[in-house]
């Protein structure tokens, strides 16, 4: 049970005890679909940066339409603009144990959310999967994403490999990366999820 206290600066500066995984790999690498998944086997709450960044869009925020033109362009949003959701999200949820999908996803997102939370991820799950793949998935999502696009998709595979790819080396280098082959079926990935999470089961409600 998580007393989601925040110190004066509304960090979690004083606290301890949050258990977060980063979940990370390219886009439509399964990420979203896997995190339902682990929700409902092992009591997480699955935080998506995306999905918190698109409800900001949705809430008219005066960020709104900067946030808008980034995801277009698949470019990363300002680390302070994501971090203040997550953190609100993780406190509005009452858990301690969050799944914290598409972050960090360069280097200022995951030195940022380190200075301001002092969280260190208990492991980062990385899903491994080839382009081709995740192309094929994406123009197949059809969730009305204006990222979901051919254009859009051939950028977010460079930021991708140029920003995000060097946050997994530095996590790896620490021996905190669980990589998984996630160009299987979904079944067959949450099988190999599910085996690395099995320590966490007896918390699980
Ligand atoms: N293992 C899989 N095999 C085939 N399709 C998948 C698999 N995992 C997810 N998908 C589909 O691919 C698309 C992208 O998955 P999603 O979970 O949204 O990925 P991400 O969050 O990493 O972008 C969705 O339409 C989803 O249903
Ligand atoms: N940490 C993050 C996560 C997402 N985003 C933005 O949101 C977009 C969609 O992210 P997402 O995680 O929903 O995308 P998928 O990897 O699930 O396809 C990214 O391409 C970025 O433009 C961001 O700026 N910072
Ligand atoms: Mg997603």
């Amino acid at each position: 049970m998580g007393s989601a206290t925040k110190d004066v600066n509304g960090n979690f500066a004083a606290d301890k005890k949050f258990v977060v995984v980063f979940v990370l790999g390219g886009p439509g690498s399964g990420k979203g679909t896997q995190c339902a998944n682990i929700v409902q086997h092992f009591g997480f709450t699955h935080l998506s940066a995306g999905d918190l960044l698109r409800a900001e869009i949705k809430s008219g925020s005066e960020n709104g339409t900067m946030i808008q033109n980034m995801i277009k362009e698949g470019k990363i949003v300002p680390s302070e603009v994501t971090i203040k959701l997550l953190q609100q999200a993780m406190l509005e949820s009452g858990n301690d144990k969050f799944l914290i999908d598409g972050f960090p996803r360069n280097e200022e997102n995951r030195a940022a959310f380190e200075h301001v939370t002092k969280i260190e991820p208990e492991f980062v799950l990385f899903f491994d999967c080839s382009e081709e793949e995740m192309e094929q998935r994406l123009l197949s999502r059809n969730q009305g994403r204006v990222d979901d696009n051919i254009e859009t998709i051939r950028k977010r595979f460079r930021v991708f490999v140029e920003s995000s790819i060097p946050v997994i080396e530095y996590y790896k280098a620490k021996g905190k990366v669980s990589k998984i082959d996630a160009g299987k079926s979904v079944d067959e990935v949450f099988e190999d999820v599910k085996a690395i999470f099995s320590p966490y089961s007896a918390q699980a409600a």
